[in-house]
Protein backbone atom coordinates (compact mmCIF):
# COMPACT_ATOMS: atom_id res chain seq x y z
CA UNK A 1 0.00 0.00 0.00
CA UNK A 2 1.45 3.32 -0.93
CA UNK A 3 0.30 6.32 1.07
CA UNK A 4 -0.67 9.23 -1.17
CA UNK A 5 0.46 12.46 0.40
CA UNK A 6 -0.61 16.04 -0.08
CA UNK A 7 1.88 18.67 -1.30
CA UNK A 8 2.65 19.86 2.21
CA UNK A 9 3.12 16.29 3.49
CA UNK A 10 5.42 15.58 0.54
CA UNK A 11 7.45 18.60 1.50
CA UNK A 12 7.63 17.35 5.12
CA UNK A 13 8.67 13.89 3.93
CA UNK A 14 11.41 15.42 1.75
CA UNK A 15 12.68 17.40 4.73
CA UNK A 16 12.59 14.34 6.97
CA UNK A 17 14.49 12.26 4.41
CA UNK A 18 17.10 14.99 4.02
CA UNK A 19 17.83 15.06 7.75
CA UNK A 20 17.43 11.35 8.54
CA UNK A 21 18.82 9.40 5.60
CA UNK A 22 20.78 11.67 5.66
CA UNK A 23 21.16 13.15 2.20
CA UNK A 24 21.79 16.75 1.23
CA UNK A 25 18.93 18.55 -0.43
CA UNK A 26 20.98 19.08 -3.59
CA UNK A 27 21.74 15.35 -3.77
CA UNK A 28 18.05 14.55 -3.38
CA UNK A 29 17.36 16.89 -6.28
CA UNK A 30 20.07 15.14 -8.29
CA UNK A 31 18.41 11.80 -7.51
CA UNK A 32 15.07 13.16 -8.69
CA UNK A 33 16.63 14.52 -11.89
CA UNK A 34 18.34 11.18 -12.54
CA UNK A 35 15.06 9.30 -12.01
CA UNK A 36 13.37 11.69 -14.44
CA UNK A 37 16.16 11.25 -17.00
CA UNK A 38 15.82 7.47 -16.93
CA UNK A 39 12.11 7.47 -17.71
CA UNK A 40 12.47 10.32 -20.20
CA UNK A 41 15.23 8.66 -22.22
CA UNK A 42 13.38 5.32 -22.20
CA UNK A 43 10.42 7.07 -23.89
CA UNK A 44 12.11 9.79 -25.90
CA UNK A 45 15.55 8.29 -26.46
CA UNK A 46 16.19 9.76 -29.93
CA UNK A 47 19.17 12.05 -29.25
CA UNK A 48 18.65 13.82 -32.58
CA UNK A 49 15.54 15.47 -31.16
CA UNK A 50 15.77 19.00 -29.83
CA UNK A 51 14.62 19.72 -26.30
CA UNK A 52 13.68 23.01 -24.67
CA UNK A 53 13.59 23.02 -20.88
CA UNK A 54 11.51 25.83 -19.39
CA UNK A 55 12.63 26.43 -15.82
CA UNK A 56 11.20 28.41 -12.94
CA UNK A 57 13.50 29.64 -10.19
CA UNK A 58 12.33 27.34 -7.37
CA UNK A 59 13.12 23.69 -6.85
CA UNK A 60 11.09 22.53 -9.83
CA UNK A 61 13.30 24.82 -11.94
CA UNK A 62 16.32 23.40 -10.12
CA UNK A 63 15.26 19.91 -11.22
CA UNK A 64 14.99 21.24 -14.78
CA UNK A 65 18.54 22.57 -14.72
CA UNK A 66 19.90 19.27 -13.40
CA UNK A 67 17.88 17.41 -16.05
CA UNK A 68 19.42 19.63 -18.77
CA UNK A 69 22.90 18.62 -17.61
CA UNK A 70 21.99 14.91 -17.39
CA UNK A 71 20.33 14.82 -20.83
CA UNK A 72 23.40 16.50 -22.33
CA UNK A 73 25.61 13.87 -20.68
CA UNK A 74 23.28 11.23 -22.11
CA UNK A 75 24.04 12.46 -25.63
CA UNK A 76 21.34 14.98 -26.54
CA UNK A 77 23.11 17.78 -28.41
CA UNK A 78 20.22 20.14 -28.87
CA UNK A 79 19.22 21.08 -25.33
CA UNK A 80 18.09 24.66 -24.72
CA UNK A 81 17.36 26.00 -21.27
CA UNK A 82 14.97 28.94 -20.82
CA UNK A 83 14.67 30.43 -17.38
CA UNK A 84 11.56 32.44 -16.54
CA UNK A 85 12.83 35.25 -14.28
CA UNK A 86 9.44 36.49 -13.24
CA UNK A 87 10.62 37.23 -9.72
CA UNK A 88 13.88 37.79 -7.88
CA UNK A 89 13.19 34.79 -5.63
CA UNK A 90 15.38 31.73 -6.22
CA UNK A 91 15.93 28.53 -4.24
CA UNK A 92 19.38 27.51 -3.02
CA UNK A 93 19.37 24.30 -5.04
CA UNK A 94 18.25 26.18 -8.13
CA UNK A 95 21.30 28.43 -7.76
CA UNK A 96 23.65 25.50 -7.27
CA UNK A 97 22.31 23.72 -10.32
CA UNK A 98 22.56 26.91 -12.34
CA UNK A 99 26.26 27.18 -11.47
CA UNK A 100 26.74 23.52 -12.39
CA UNK A 101 24.99 23.97 -15.70
CA UNK A 102 26.95 27.10 -16.55
CA UNK A 103 30.08 24.96 -16.52
CA UNK A 104 28.73 22.84 -19.40
CA UNK A 105 28.17 24.03 -22.95
CA UNK A 106 24.38 24.08 -22.61
CA UNK A 107 22.73 27.25 -23.89
CA UNK A 108 20.94 29.07 -21.08
CA UNK A 109 18.58 31.92 -21.93
CA UNK A 110 16.61 34.01 -19.51
CA UNK A 111 13.42 35.97 -20.06
CA UNK A 112 11.52 38.39 -17.86
CA UNK A 113 8.33 38.48 -19.85
CA UNK A 114 6.47 36.02 -22.08
CA UNK A 115 6.39 38.75 -24.76
CA UNK A 116 10.12 38.14 -25.30
CA UNK A 117 9.50 34.56 -26.50
CA UNK A 118 9.34 33.38 -30.09
CA UNK A 119 7.44 30.24 -31.13
CA UNK A 120 9.36 27.35 -29.64
CA UNK A 121 11.14 25.42 -32.41
CA UNK A 122 12.19 22.43 -30.23
CA UNK A 123 10.60 18.99 -30.71
CA UNK A 124 9.96 18.44 -27.01
CA UNK A 125 9.32 20.87 -24.17
CA UNK A 126 10.19 19.91 -20.62
CA UNK A 127 8.05 21.85 -18.16
CA UNK A 128 10.12 22.61 -15.05
CA UNK A 129 8.48 25.95 -14.25
CA UNK A 130 6.45 25.23 -11.13
CA UNK A 131 5.92 21.97 -9.32
CA UNK A 132 4.37 21.02 -6.07
CA UNK A 133 5.11 24.43 -4.58
CA UNK A 134 2.14 25.93 -6.41
CA UNK A 135 0.12 27.84 -3.86
CA UNK A 136 -2.34 29.80 -6.02
CA UNK A 137 -3.69 29.58 -9.56
CA UNK A 138 -1.41 30.91 -12.28
CA UNK A 139 -1.88 34.60 -12.95
CA UNK A 140 0.07 37.32 -14.75
CA UNK A 141 3.24 36.27 -16.56
CA UNK A 142 2.93 32.61 -15.49
CA UNK A 143 -0.61 32.39 -16.84
CA UNK A 144 0.47 34.00 -20.12
CA UNK A 145 3.43 31.70 -20.43
CA UNK A 146 1.19 28.70 -19.77
CA UNK A 147 -1.23 29.78 -22.49
CA UNK A 148 1.65 30.46 -24.86
CA UNK A 149 3.19 27.02 -24.35
CA UNK A 150 -0.21 25.34 -24.76
CA UNK A 151 -0.79 27.24 -28.01
CA UNK A 152 2.36 25.76 -29.56
CA UNK A 153 0.89 22.26 -29.36
CA UNK A 154 4.28 20.63 -28.75
CA UNK A 155 4.99 17.40 -26.91
CA UNK A 156 5.29 18.46 -23.28
CA UNK A 157 6.84 16.41 -20.51
CA UNK A 158 6.23 17.80 -17.03
CA UNK A 159 8.67 17.54 -14.16
CA UNK A 160 6.74 16.24 -11.14
CA UNK A 161 3.44 17.99 -12.00
CA UNK A 162 2.29 20.16 -14.89
CA UNK A 163 2.77 23.83 -14.06
CA UNK A 164 -0.48 25.20 -12.68
CA UNK A 165 -1.80 21.78 -11.63
CA UNK A 166 -2.81 21.09 -8.04
CA UNK A 167 -1.81 17.69 -6.70
CA UNK A 168 -4.90 17.59 -4.52
CA UNK A 169 -8.06 19.60 -3.90
CA UNK A 170 -10.64 20.97 -6.31
CA UNK A 171 -9.49 21.27 -9.90
CA UNK A 172 -10.72 24.59 -11.23
CA UNK A 173 -11.99 24.53 -14.77
CA UNK A 174 -10.80 28.02 -15.57
CA UNK A 175 -7.27 27.71 -14.18
CA UNK A 176 -4.38 27.73 -16.66
CA UNK A 177 -2.35 24.54 -16.63
CA UNK A 178 0.45 23.60 -19.01
CA UNK A 179 -0.94 20.47 -20.63
CA UNK A 180 1.45 17.55 -20.39
CA UNK A 181 1.66 14.51 -22.61
CA UNK A 182 3.56 12.87 -19.79
CA UNK A 183 4.17 13.87 -16.19
CA UNK A 184 7.17 12.15 -14.63
CA UNK A 185 6.25 12.55 -11.02
CA UNK A 186 8.33 12.00 -7.92
CA UNK A 187 7.72 9.22 -5.42
CA UNK A 188 3.92 8.83 -5.79
CA UNK A 189 1.13 9.73 -8.17
CA UNK A 190 -0.43 12.99 -7.06
CA UNK A 191 -3.98 12.34 -5.79
CA UNK A 192 -5.59 14.42 -8.53
CA UNK A 193 -3.86 12.36 -11.25
CA UNK A 194 -6.31 9.61 -10.22
CA UNK A 195 -9.44 11.68 -10.77
CA UNK A 196 -11.07 12.02 -14.22
CA UNK A 197 -10.85 15.82 -14.33
CA UNK A 198 -7.05 15.61 -14.56
CA UNK A 199 -7.21 14.17 -18.04
CA UNK A 200 -7.26 17.61 -19.68
CA UNK A 201 -3.90 18.39 -18.05
CA UNK A 202 -2.15 15.02 -17.81
CA UNK A 203 -2.41 12.53 -20.66
CA UNK A 204 -0.15 10.06 -18.92
CA UNK A 205 1.92 9.87 -15.79
CA UNK A 206 4.73 7.76 -14.41
CA UNK A 207 5.81 7.84 -10.77
CA UNK A 208 9.51 7.38 -10.03
CA UNK A 209 10.90 6.59 -6.59
CA UNK A 210 13.43 9.02 -5.15
CA UNK A 211 14.06 7.23 -1.87
CA UNK A 212 11.74 9.23 0.39
CA UNK A 213 11.70 7.65 3.86
CA UNK A 214 8.89 5.03 3.87
CA UNK A 215 8.59 4.68 7.63
CA UNK A 216 7.92 8.39 7.83
CA UNK A 217 5.38 8.45 5.01
CA UNK A 218 3.53 5.45 6.52
CA UNK A 219 3.25 7.03 9.94
CA UNK A 220 1.63 10.14 8.45
CA UNK A 221 -1.41 7.85 8.23
CA UNK A 222 -2.75 9.43 5.06
CA UNK A 223 -6.42 8.69 4.32
CA UNK A 224 -5.44 8.27 0.65
CA UNK A 225 -3.84 4.95 -0.19
CA UNK A 226 -2.70 3.48 -3.50
CA UNK A 227 -3.20 -0.27 -3.88
CA UNK A 228 -0.27 -2.34 -5.01
CA UNK A 229 -0.03 -5.92 -6.20
CA UNK A 230 1.75 -6.94 -3.00
CA UNK A 231 -1.33 -5.91 -0.96
CA UNK A 232 -3.58 -8.23 -2.91
CA UNK A 233 -1.07 -11.08 -2.76
CA UNK A 234 -1.16 -10.70 0.98
CA UNK A 235 -4.95 -10.88 1.07
CA UNK A 236 -5.48 -13.90 -1.18
CA UNK A 237 -5.37 -17.29 0.53
CA UNK A 238 -4.64 -20.56 -1.24
CA UNK A 239 -7.33 -23.24 -1.05
CA UNK A 240 -6.93 -25.80 1.67
CA UNK A 241 -6.52 -29.56 1.47
CA UNK A 242 -9.63 -31.47 2.49
CA UNK A 243 -11.79 -28.47 1.69
CA UNK A 244 -15.10 -28.82 -0.10
CA UNK A 245 -17.74 -26.60 -1.62
CA UNK A 246 -19.07 -25.84 1.83
CA UNK A 247 -15.74 -24.33 2.80
CA UNK A 248 -16.09 -21.51 0.28
CA UNK A 249 -19.53 -20.25 1.11
CA UNK A 250 -22.90 -20.09 -0.56
CA UNK A 251 -23.66 -16.84 -2.37
CA UNK A 252 -27.11 -15.70 -3.43
CA UNK A 253 -27.29 -13.34 -6.38
CA UNK A 254 -30.59 -11.47 -6.43
CA UNK A 255 -30.80 -9.99 -9.88
CA UNK A 256 -32.47 -9.97 -13.30
CA UNK A 257 -35.69 -8.83 -14.87
CA UNK A 258 -37.29 -9.81 -18.18
CA UNK A 259 -35.27 -7.36 -20.28
CA UNK A 260 -32.13 -7.37 -18.17
CA UNK A 261 -31.60 -11.05 -17.45
CA UNK A 262 -28.08 -10.84 -18.84
CA UNK A 263 -27.02 -8.82 -15.81
CA UNK A 264 -28.09 -11.69 -13.54
CA UNK A 265 -26.25 -14.24 -15.67
CA UNK A 266 -23.06 -12.17 -15.78
CA UNK A 267 -23.15 -11.45 -12.06
CA UNK A 268 -23.88 -14.99 -10.90
CA UNK A 269 -21.43 -16.57 -13.33
CA UNK A 270 -18.71 -14.15 -12.18
CA UNK A 271 -19.54 -15.14 -8.60
CA UNK A 272 -19.18 -18.85 -9.34
CA UNK A 273 -15.99 -18.30 -11.33
CA UNK A 274 -14.44 -16.16 -8.61
CA UNK A 275 -14.68 -19.09 -6.26
CA UNK A 276 -17.91 -19.09 -4.26
CA UNK A 277 -18.38 -22.71 -3.19
CA UNK A 278 -22.03 -22.56 -4.23
CA UNK A 279 -23.86 -19.90 -6.17
CA UNK A 280 -27.62 -19.54 -6.37
CA UNK A 281 -29.30 -16.95 -8.56
CA UNK A 282 -32.65 -15.55 -7.50
CA UNK A 283 -34.12 -14.68 -10.90
CA UNK A 284 -37.51 -14.47 -12.64
CA UNK A 285 -38.90 -17.68 -14.10
CA UNK A 286 -38.29 -16.35 -17.61
CA UNK A 287 -34.53 -16.54 -17.09
CA UNK A 288 -34.27 -20.10 -15.88
CA UNK A 289 -33.52 -21.80 -19.19
CA UNK A 290 -30.98 -19.15 -20.07
CA UNK A 291 -29.26 -19.54 -16.68
CA UNK A 292 -29.07 -23.30 -16.95
CA UNK A 293 -27.63 -23.18 -20.41
CA UNK A 294 -25.26 -20.28 -19.68
CA UNK A 295 -23.81 -21.88 -16.56
CA UNK A 296 -25.26 -25.14 -15.27
CA UNK A 297 -23.16 -24.89 -12.09
CA UNK A 298 -25.49 -22.20 -10.76
CA UNK A 299 -28.66 -23.08 -8.85
CA UNK A 300 -31.81 -21.01 -8.93
CA UNK A 301 -34.53 -19.61 -6.74
CA UNK A 302 -37.29 -18.64 -9.12
CA UNK A 303 -39.32 -15.45 -8.75
CA UNK A 304 -42.78 -15.73 -10.21
CA UNK A 305 -45.07 -12.76 -10.82
CA UNK A 306 -45.67 -10.62 -7.77
CA UNK A 307 -44.85 -13.24 -5.16
CA UNK A 308 -41.72 -13.08 -3.12
CA UNK A 309 -40.00 -16.44 -3.07
CA UNK A 310 -39.31 -18.38 0.10
CA UNK A 311 -35.69 -17.87 1.00
CA UNK A 312 -33.88 -19.92 3.61
CA UNK A 313 -31.87 -16.99 4.95
CA UNK A 314 -29.49 -18.97 7.12
CA UNK A 315 -28.28 -20.94 4.12
CA UNK A 316 -26.51 -18.04 2.49
CA UNK A 317 -23.09 -16.71 3.47
CA UNK A 318 -23.75 -13.47 1.65
CA UNK A 319 -25.76 -11.89 -1.16
CA UNK A 320 -25.11 -9.75 -4.21
CA UNK A 321 -28.21 -7.72 -4.96
CA UNK A 322 -29.26 -5.49 -7.80
CA UNK A 323 -27.88 -6.13 -11.31
CA UNK A 324 -30.78 -5.83 -13.74
CA UNK A 325 -33.25 -6.20 -10.87
CA UNK A 326 -35.56 -3.40 -11.97
CA UNK A 327 -37.03 -0.71 -9.74
CA UNK A 328 -40.69 -1.68 -9.67
CA UNK A 329 -42.76 -2.41 -6.56
CA UNK A 330 -41.80 -6.04 -6.78
CA UNK A 331 -38.12 -5.26 -6.62
CA UNK A 332 -38.74 -2.86 -3.73
CA UNK A 333 -40.70 -5.53 -1.82
CA UNK A 334 -37.96 -8.08 -2.38
CA UNK A 335 -35.22 -5.72 -1.23
CA UNK A 336 -37.26 -4.80 1.86
CA UNK A 337 -37.81 -8.49 2.60
CA UNK A 338 -34.07 -9.17 2.35
CA UNK A 339 -33.10 -6.22 4.54
CA UNK A 340 -35.69 -7.27 7.13
CA UNK A 341 -34.54 -10.87 7.35
CA UNK A 342 -30.86 -10.89 6.52
CA UNK A 343 -28.31 -9.25 8.77
CA UNK A 344 -24.94 -10.20 7.31
CA UNK A 345 -23.08 -7.77 5.02
CA UNK A 346 -24.29 -7.85 1.42
CA UNK A 347 -23.18 -6.30 -1.85
CA UNK A 348 -25.56 -3.70 -3.27
CA UNK A 349 -25.34 -2.67 -6.91
CA UNK A 350 -27.24 -1.13 -9.81
CA UNK A 351 -31.06 -1.11 -9.32
CA UNK A 352 -30.73 -1.96 -5.64
CA UNK A 353 -28.70 1.25 -5.32
CA UNK A 354 -31.35 3.17 -7.23
CA UNK A 355 -34.05 1.81 -4.90
CA UNK A 356 -31.94 2.84 -1.94
CA UNK A 357 -31.64 6.31 -3.45
CA UNK A 358 -35.41 6.63 -3.90
CA UNK A 359 -36.72 4.93 -0.75
CA UNK A 360 -34.71 6.43 2.08
CA UNK A 361 -36.40 4.20 4.67
CA UNK A 362 -34.33 1.31 3.33
CA UNK A 363 -31.12 2.81 4.75
CA UNK A 364 -32.19 2.05 8.30
CA UNK A 365 -32.20 -1.71 7.72
CA UNK A 366 -29.23 -1.98 5.36
CA UNK A 367 -26.97 -4.57 7.05
CA UNK A 368 -23.97 -2.87 8.69
CA UNK A 369 -20.68 -3.48 6.94
CA UNK A 370 -22.38 -3.90 3.56
CA UNK A 371 -20.67 -2.94 0.32
CA UNK A 372 -22.20 -0.47 -2.15
CA UNK A 373 -20.75 -0.44 -5.66
CA UNK A 374 -22.01 2.70 -7.44
CA UNK A 375 -20.67 4.26 -10.58
CA UNK A 376 -20.59 8.04 -10.63
CA UNK A 377 -24.26 8.54 -11.53
CA UNK A 378 -25.51 6.03 -8.99
CA UNK A 379 -23.27 7.66 -6.40
CA UNK A 380 -24.84 11.06 -7.09
CA UNK A 381 -28.33 9.57 -6.95
CA UNK A 382 -27.50 8.16 -3.52
CA UNK A 383 -25.72 11.13 -2.02
CA UNK A 384 -26.71 14.16 -4.11
CA UNK A 385 -25.18 15.94 -7.09
CA UNK A 386 -21.46 16.63 -6.97
CA UNK A 387 -19.72 19.13 -9.19
CA UNK A 388 -16.29 17.56 -8.88
CA UNK A 389 -14.67 14.23 -8.13
CA UNK A 390 -12.79 15.79 -5.25
CA UNK A 391 -16.17 16.47 -3.62
CA UNK A 392 -17.23 12.88 -4.31
CA UNK A 393 -14.11 11.68 -2.51
CA UNK A 394 -15.01 13.71 0.56
CA UNK A 395 -18.62 12.46 0.51
CA UNK A 396 -17.55 8.84 0.07
CA UNK A 397 -15.22 9.21 3.05
CA UNK A 398 -17.93 10.76 5.24
CA UNK A 399 -20.75 8.42 4.22
CA UNK A 400 -18.70 5.25 4.64
CA UNK A 401 -17.97 6.34 8.20
CA UNK A 402 -21.43 7.62 9.04
CA UNK A 403 -23.31 4.61 7.63
CA UNK A 404 -20.64 2.00 8.55
CA UNK A 405 -20.47 0.73 5.00
CA UNK A 406 -17.90 0.25 2.25
CA UNK A 407 -18.37 2.30 -0.90
CA UNK A 408 -16.77 1.14 -4.13
CA UNK A 409 -16.93 4.21 -6.37
CA UNK A 410 -16.23 2.82 -9.83
CA UNK A 411 -14.06 4.56 -12.33
CA UNK A 412 -10.79 4.28 -14.17
CA UNK A 413 -9.16 4.34 -10.73
CA UNK A 414 -11.88 2.76 -8.63
CA UNK A 415 -12.00 4.14 -5.10
CA UNK A 416 -12.87 2.03 -2.07
CA UNK A 417 -14.02 4.11 0.91
CA UNK A 418 -14.01 2.29 4.24
CA UNK A 419 -15.71 3.18 7.55
CA UNK A 420 -12.33 4.11 9.07
CA UNK A 421 -12.20 7.06 6.62
CA UNK A 422 -9.57 5.57 4.34
CA UNK A 423 -9.82 5.90 0.56
CA UNK A 424 -8.05 3.24 -1.47
CA UNK A 425 -7.30 3.82 -5.16
CA UNK A 426 -7.08 0.85 -7.51
CA UNK A 427 -5.02 1.16 -10.66
CA UNK A 428 -5.89 -2.06 -12.50
CA UNK A 429 -8.56 -2.02 -15.27
CA UNK A 430 -8.46 -0.24 -18.59
CA UNK A 431 -10.67 1.49 -21.12
CA UNK A 432 -11.31 -1.76 -23.05
CA UNK A 433 -13.50 -2.64 -20.06
CA UNK A 434 -15.87 0.28 -20.66
CA UNK A 435 -18.83 -1.80 -21.76
CA UNK A 436 -22.25 -2.64 -20.31
CA UNK A 437 -22.32 -5.48 -17.79
CA UNK A 438 -18.78 -4.94 -16.51
CA UNK A 439 -20.06 -3.71 -13.16
CA UNK A 440 -22.30 -6.77 -12.82
CA UNK A 441 -19.18 -8.90 -13.06
CA UNK A 442 -17.47 -6.82 -10.37
CA UNK A 443 -20.44 -7.36 -8.07
CA UNK A 444 -20.22 -11.10 -8.66
CA UNK A 445 -16.50 -11.13 -7.86
CA UNK A 446 -16.85 -9.12 -4.65
CA UNK A 447 -19.79 -11.27 -3.53
CA UNK A 448 -17.74 -14.42 -4.17
CA UNK A 449 -14.89 -13.12 -2.03
CA UNK A 450 -17.28 -12.22 0.80
CA UNK A 451 -18.77 -15.72 0.58
CA UNK A 452 -15.26 -17.13 0.96
CA UNK A 453 -14.98 -15.29 4.26
CA UNK A 454 -12.67 -12.54 3.23
CA UNK A 455 -13.49 -9.46 5.29
CA UNK A 456 -15.57 -6.76 3.61
CA UNK A 457 -12.50 -4.57 3.12
CA UNK A 458 -10.47 -7.46 1.72
CA UNK A 459 -13.33 -8.41 -0.60
CA UNK A 460 -13.54 -4.83 -1.90
CA UNK A 461 -9.81 -4.38 -2.39
CA UNK A 462 -9.10 -7.81 -3.85
CA UNK A 463 -12.35 -7.67 -5.85
CA UNK A 464 -11.63 -4.40 -7.65
CA UNK A 465 -8.00 -5.34 -8.16
CA UNK A 466 -8.76 -8.80 -9.58
CA UNK A 467 -11.59 -7.58 -11.78
CA UNK A 468 -9.33 -4.91 -13.27
CA UNK A 469 -6.38 -7.27 -13.52
CA UNK A 470 -8.46 -9.82 -15.41
CA UNK A 471 -9.43 -7.07 -17.86
CA UNK A 472 -5.80 -5.97 -18.13
CA UNK A 473 -4.54 -9.53 -18.67
CA UNK A 474 -7.01 -9.92 -21.53
CA UNK A 475 -6.71 -6.53 -23.17
CA UNK A 476 -3.22 -5.18 -22.65
CA UNK A 477 -0.95 -7.88 -24.13
CA UNK A 478 -3.09 -8.01 -27.27
CA UNK A 479 -3.83 -4.29 -27.37
CA UNK A 480 -7.55 -5.10 -27.49
CA UNK A 481 -9.82 -2.09 -27.55
CA UNK A 482 -12.77 -4.07 -26.17
CA UNK A 483 -13.09 -6.95 -23.72
CA UNK A 484 -16.58 -8.08 -22.89
CA UNK A 485 -17.71 -8.74 -19.32
CA UNK A 486 -18.29 -12.47 -19.82
CA UNK A 487 -14.65 -12.92 -20.79
CA UNK A 488 -13.50 -10.92 -17.79
CA UNK A 489 -15.54 -13.18 -15.51
CA UNK A 490 -13.95 -16.23 -17.10
CA UNK A 491 -10.46 -14.77 -16.69
CA UNK A 492 -10.67 -13.95 -12.97
CA UNK A 493 -9.51 -17.39 -11.77
CA UNK A 494 -6.45 -17.35 -14.03
CA UNK A 495 -5.53 -13.81 -12.99
CA UNK A 496 -5.94 -14.81 -9.36
CA UNK A 497 -3.66 -17.79 -9.93
CA UNK A 498 -1.11 -15.47 -11.53
CA UNK A 499 -1.07 -13.35 -8.38
CA UNK A 500 -0.76 -16.35 -6.10
CA UNK A 501 2.04 -18.04 -8.07
N1 LIG B 1 14.05 18.50 -1.56
C1 LIG B 1 12.92 18.73 -2.14
O1 LIG B 1 12.04 19.37 -1.57
C2 LIG B 1 12.71 18.21 -3.50
C3 LIG B 1 11.93 18.94 -4.39
N2 LIG B 1 11.85 18.61 -5.67
C4 LIG B 1 11.20 19.52 -6.61
O2 LIG B 1 10.76 20.67 -5.98
C5 LIG B 1 9.46 21.02 -6.41
C6 LIG B 1 8.83 21.90 -5.40
O3 LIG B 1 9.70 23.02 -5.31
P1 LIG B 1 9.36 24.40 -4.59
O4 LIG B 1 8.74 24.12 -3.29
O5 LIG B 1 10.61 25.20 -4.64
O6 LIG B 1 8.26 25.02 -5.48
P2 LIG B 1 8.11 25.25 -7.03
O7 LIG B 1 9.38 25.15 -7.78
O8 LIG B 1 7.00 24.39 -7.46
O9 LIG B 1 7.64 26.77 -7.04
C7 LIG B 1 8.54 27.82 -6.70
C8 LIG B 1 7.87 28.93 -5.97
O10 LIG B 1 6.95 29.60 -6.82
C9 LIG B 1 6.01 30.30 -6.06
N3 LIG B 1 4.67 30.08 -6.61
C10 LIG B 1 3.78 29.16 -6.24
N4 LIG B 1 2.64 29.26 -6.94
C11 LIG B 1 2.84 30.28 -7.78
C12 LIG B 1 2.02 30.91 -8.77
N5 LIG B 1 0.79 30.49 -9.02
N6 LIG B 1 2.53 31.93 -9.45
C13 LIG B 1 3.76 32.38 -9.20
N7 LIG B 1 4.58 31.85 -8.29
C14 LIG B 1 4.12 30.81 -7.58
C15 LIG B 1 6.11 29.77 -4.65
O11 LIG B 1 6.66 30.78 -3.84
C16 LIG B 1 7.02 28.55 -4.79
O12 LIG B 1 7.77 28.35 -3.64
C17 LIG B 1 8.81 19.69 -6.65
O13 LIG B 1 7.69 19.77 -7.47
C18 LIG B 1 9.96 18.95 -7.29
O14 LIG B 1 10.01 19.25 -8.67
C19 LIG B 1 12.63 17.53 -6.18
O15 LIG B 1 13.86 18.09 -6.52
C20 LIG B 1 12.79 16.43 -5.18
C21 LIG B 1 13.36 16.94 -3.90
N1 LIG C 1 -12.29 3.57 -18.97
C1 LIG C 1 -12.21 2.65 -18.01
N2 LIG C 1 -11.03 2.39 -17.43
C2 LIG C 1 -10.96 1.50 -16.46
N3 LIG C 1 -11.99 0.77 -15.98
C3 LIG C 1 -13.18 0.97 -16.50
C4 LIG C 1 -13.36 1.91 -17.55
N4 LIG C 1 -14.66 1.90 -17.87
C5 LIG C 1 -15.27 1.01 -17.06
N5 LIG C 1 -14.38 0.44 -16.23
C6 LIG C 1 -14.69 -0.54 -15.18
O1 LIG C 1 -15.82 -1.31 -15.58
C7 LIG C 1 -16.82 -1.36 -14.57
C8 LIG C 1 -18.09 -0.66 -15.09
O2 LIG C 1 -19.09 -0.69 -14.13
P1 LIG C 1 -20.56 -0.14 -14.39
O3 LIG C 1 -20.48 1.23 -14.94
O4 LIG C 1 -21.34 -0.37 -13.17
O5 LIG C 1 -21.03 -1.11 -15.54
P2 LIG C 1 -22.45 -1.79 -15.79
O6 LIG C 1 -23.47 -0.99 -15.06
O7 LIG C 1 -22.64 -1.75 -17.26
O8 LIG C 1 -22.33 -3.19 -15.29
C9 LIG C 1 -16.21 -0.69 -13.35
O9 LIG C 1 -15.63 -1.66 -12.52
C10 LIG C 1 -15.13 0.22 -13.93
O10 LIG C 1 -14.08 0.40 -13.03
K1 LIG D 1 6.41 21.37 -13.71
Amino acid sequence: MQPLLTASQIHEADTYTISHEPISSIDLMERAAKAFEQVFTARYGDIEKSIAIYCGTGNNGGDGLAIARLLTDYGFEKVDVKIARFSEKTSVDFNTNLERLQQTGVIIKEFKSTAELIIEPADIIIDALLGNGLNKPLTGEYAQLGQQINSWGKTVVAVDVPTGFYGEGEIEEVAVVIKADLAITFQQPKINFLLPESKYAVKNWVAVGIGINKTYTQQLNSPYQYLEEADIKQILEPRERFSNKGTYGHALIVAGHAETMGAALLCSSACAQAGAGLTTACIPQSGLVALNSYMPEIMAIVREGETIPEIDWAKFSTMGIGPGLGKDDNALALLTEIFTNYTRPVVIDADALNLLATYKQLWACLPKGSILTPHMKEFDRLFGEHKTWWQRLQTAQQKAKELEIYIVLKNDYTIVASPDEKLYFNATSNAAMASGGMGDVLTGVITALLAQQYSALEACLAGVYLHGKAGDDLALPNKLTVVLPGRVAAQVAASMAGLMA
